[in-house]
């Protein structure tokens, strides 16, 4: 009873635990490691059956005996021995394939099995496989037919099954009915396989005939395309007799006049989709490596997609996320989920072969009517652009093909052509065409993406997709501060929103704040929501995104108070940077008694710098400056942004600050020179289509797209979970306005600051009398602590200045002090 209960219950769990989708399926065989292990495991089988299909040719006279016998016998009795190299199993598979089915043709199997375990598993590809596995399938038919019908005595030649399809053909259409079929087939068989065309052919035929005519007309030929194949004909040329030089002259000939085009579409994104599965029909067939019909090789490369991890992959990371000692505080805090982007679906570039092919024809004509000959043409397929990598004939001077770059943009009669003569490190000319189909780089498909989610960068940013479509990620750290521009309407908004994202994506608060400048008052106001877990803000002030050009001095200068402390406590952990300092807080090396706390980096956003500029200028500028010359070590990043970028707004201090910028298409050649030092943003299509220049590179990429509504379900999912009590406060700075000269009296001790006493008996216990120690321990301005300092001079608690020399304390202790100061209050 109770044992059928239990199997009742088993079964009740068996068809409880869910089933496998076919998309889960899918998903595991598009897992690297499962393909690598399908992928071993195919090259193995290949092996296994090509050695023993060999050896089946030496020995299968021998191991003839054990054909008759039970397959279960011969294995089980280790007596019986074979003569196969492969043993009894390899006997017995070889006798399968090769004399009861394929005859001699078997040995495809073990070939297309190699080649698909070699693609699986190292992604090398020895033959595209959609058309290995066509062709094996027709030529496992028809080898064994033919040789069933030329030599129908040798088995191992033809096997069972070619005995079988001769024998149907010729009872169906006789000896001679049945050559007609086979010659037919293979030739209808050939010219798919190498598009056989009317004028091929022709020209094929056409060689035998023409040689005098030839050498008439051209008595000293010489090879006008010079590539490849005509490099492999003039080599030949050299080496064969005289006699058969008109042959390969005319052969030259042939490929020159040929018309048609014909080019590799090798991808690696359709080599995946090959390997896995045909789950993306919009992905061309490959073909072979390429061939060049008008004497010019064309080839396509297009990067695969990037892996992109499952939601649950993604989110089991957030969840790691964890034992670290800083973020105890908040140690409940959830990392975004990958849910709250937007899903756009796959990205995959669909290709449009005519596009390419016809702009590739009107680059190679363009330069061939300016007698500019070019041996090799490279497309390069990016979501927005295409890059068409041009390798020159020898003696071909590059000036000539840049010079030429409106009359190619006028012949693709296409905005936003860029050359980049000769791009650098690649010995090629690059020409740069916005597609006419553009994609769209959704940020959920780059935060799921492997580079992004592994990436070991202290401040990783996932900025979008380069030209060859590879994910773009860098680190805000190593940068280290970055300066943004472009028109209106260009994408600077999402391209911030992005990087503050990406940040959002990968740190937590503990980790990470942000200052944030917006003078426009709107495009940053959604972050408020995250102000008491990621925000920065000076004390007492109430909104944290500061928008009004007071606070934003107060706070720059604030941020160089909060530069100076951390230089201090670097310097007293004896480390030179924010990395090796945190690492040392974490293994408790450094005494939070002393002033030690965990150190988050700080980010400063300032969106719409020229405006700062116009209304503050160099109060604004120098603090910007000084920040952006020091504060790299410990951990203050610096991004600005602006529209114009004219040379009052980046000015030469800034720019020389600023190594890493990026710029969106911009009004003018001058203005692309002013942000990027080269010309080129100009030539932007806009939408988020930008330079990158980070010391002498300059990158073309795609910036991801993340929608306001995206930003906001990131901010409420972030705001919604427990906060710190307050925003991360900054050091206390008042402007010179506010604590300047304004008439205060220092002798009266009823106008001393609020501070005074704190002040006197921090000077007294460290018997030090300096404005900078002040500053740093009461977390003041330089202004106020100066104040202070003179206060305390007048009060006779320090001696006078002495130029370089600290000031003299003349209060011995903290008793007289306070005798002093009671007496004073007495007094009044
Ligand atoms: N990376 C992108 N991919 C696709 N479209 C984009 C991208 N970036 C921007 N766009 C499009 O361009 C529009 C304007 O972008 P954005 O608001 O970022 O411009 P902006 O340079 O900040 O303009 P402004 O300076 O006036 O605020 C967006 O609404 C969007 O439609």
């Amino acid at each position: 009873m109770a044992t059928k209960k239990q199997s009742k219950s088993r079964t009740k769990a068996k068809s409880n635990r869910p089933k496998l989708s076919t998309a889960q399926i899918g998903e595991a065989f598009r897992n690297p490691t499962y393909q690598m292990v399908f992928g071993i495991f195919l090259v193995s089988t290949a092996l296994f059956l090509g050695g023993s299909f060999f050896s089946y040719l030496l020995h299968w006279t021998q191991d003839q005996s054990l054909v008759g016998q039970t397959y279960g016998e011969v294995l089980a009795r280790p007596e019986i021995q074979a003569q196969n190299a492969l043993g009894k199993l390899g006997a017995g598979m070889a006798h399968q394939f090769i004399h009861l089915w394929f005859g001699i043709a078997a040995f495809l199997v073990p070939w297309f099995l190699l080649i698909s375990g070699l693609r699986l598993s190292l992604r090398v590809s020895l033959q595209p496989l959609r058309r290995s596995f066509a062709s094996s399938l027709f030529l496992l038919i028809w080898i064994p037919s033919l040789f069933a019908f030329v030599a129908p005595q040798s088995s191992y030649l033809s096997g069972a099954s070619g005995h079988f399809y001769a024998a149907w053909l010729g009872s169906l259409a006789g000896p001679i009915g049945t050559l007609i079929v086979l010659l037919a087939s293979m030739l209808i068989y050939l010219a798919i396989r190498f598009r056989w065309t009317a004028d091929k052919v022709k020209g094929f035929f056409g060689k035998f005939k023409r040689p005098e005519k030839k050498e008439l007309q051209d008595p000293e030929p010489h090879l006008e395309v010079k590539d490849d194949y005509s490099e492999s004909l003039a080599s030949k040329k050299q080496e064969e007799e005289p006699d058969h030089q008109e042959d390969i002259e005319s052969l030259e000939e042939e490929t020159k006049e040929e018309p048609s085009l014909e080019f590799e579409l090798e991808t690696q994104a359709e080599e995946e989709a090959q390997a896995s599965e045909d789950d993306k029909p919009s992905a061309p067939e490959p073909e072979a490596p390429s061939e060049e019909e008008d004497g010019t090789y064309f080839e396509i490369e297009q990067k695969e997609e990037e892996e992109a991890l499952s939601a649950s992959e993604v989110n089991r990371k957030v969840k790691e996320f964890g034992p670290y000692d800083p973020t105890l505080d908040l140690s409940k805090f959830k990392l975004p989920t990958l849910d709250l982007l937007k899903d756009y679906g796959s990205t995959n570039i669909t290709i449009n072969e005519e596009e390419l092919a016809s702009n590739k024809n009107k680059i190679v004509e363009t330069l061939n009517n300016y007698k500019i000959e070019i041996s090799k043409i490279k497309a390069t397929i990016g979501p927005t652009v295409t890059l068409y990598e041009i390798v020159p004939a020898p003696g071909v001077r590059i000036s000539r093909i840049k010079n030429l770059e409106d009359d190619i943009a006028l012949s693709l009669s296409a905005l936003g052509i860029r050359i980049i003569a000769p791009i650098p490190g690649r010995g090629t000319i690059g020409i740069e065409v916005p597609s006419t189909n553009p994609q769209m780089v959704p940020m959920r498909n780059l935060v799921a993406g492997e580079k992004f989610q592994e990436s070991k960068m202290e401040l990783p940013i996932v900025f979008g997709k380069t030209i060859s479509n590879e994910t773009y990620v860098t680190d805000l750290a190593k940068m280290p501060h970055l300066l943004m521009a472009g028109a209106t309407g260009q994408g600077k908004s999402v391209g911030l929103n992005v990087i503050l994202t990406s940040l959002l994506y990968r740190k937590h608060p503990s980790q990470v704040k942000f200052v944030l400048v917006d003078p426009k008052k709107v495009e940053l106001t959604l972050f408020n929501k995250i102000e008491r877990h990621y925000l920065a803000k000076l004390p007492d002030t109430e909104e944290a995104i500061i928008t009004d050009t007071t606070k934003v001095i107060n706070t720059l200068n604030s941020l160089c108070i909060e530069m100076d402390d951390r230089y201090e406590l670097l310097k007293n952990a004896m480390v030179r940077n924010i990395k090796e300092y945190n690492a040392k807080f974490i293994a408790r090396k450094l005494n939070p008694e002393e002033g030690h706390r965990y150190l988050p980096y700080i980010v400063l956003v300032i969106d719409e710098f020229a405006d700062l500029i116009m209304t503050a200028g160099k109060e604004v500028e120098t603090p910007i400056a000084r920040l952006a010359q020091l504060a790299r070590a410990i951990g203050i990043h610096l991004i600005v942004a602006t529209q114009r970028p004219s040379v009052n707004v980046i000015t030469g201090i800034i720019k020389a600050n600023f190594p890493a910028r990026v710029a969106f298409r911009v009004t003018s050649k001058i203005d692309s020179r002013t942000i990027l030092d080269a010309g080129g943003a100009e030539q932007l299509i806009g939408k988020g289509d930008m330079l990158l220049s980070q010391g002498s590179d300059l990158i073309r990429l795609q910036c991801a797209f993340v929608d306001t509504p995206e930003v906001e379900k990131i901010t409420d999912y972030i705001g919604g979970q427990k906060a710190y009590p307050e925003a991360y406060k900054l050091p206390e700075y008042k402007g010179a306005d506010e604590d300047g000269n304004t008439g205060i009296d220092i002798l009266d001790p009823s106008e001393r600051d609020a501070l005074f006493e704190d002040a006197a008996r921090l000077v007294v216990q460290s018997q030090q009398g300096s404005t900078s120690m002040l500053q740093r321990k009461l977390k003041l301005g330089y202004n106020r602590a100066g104040r202070i300092v003179d206060q305390l001079e007048a009060a006779g608690i320090i001696g006078p200045f002495e130029g370089s020399k600290a000031r003299e304390v003349l209060i011995p202790d903290e008793y007289a002090l306070e005798q002093l100061l009671n007496h004073e209050k007495n007094k009044e």
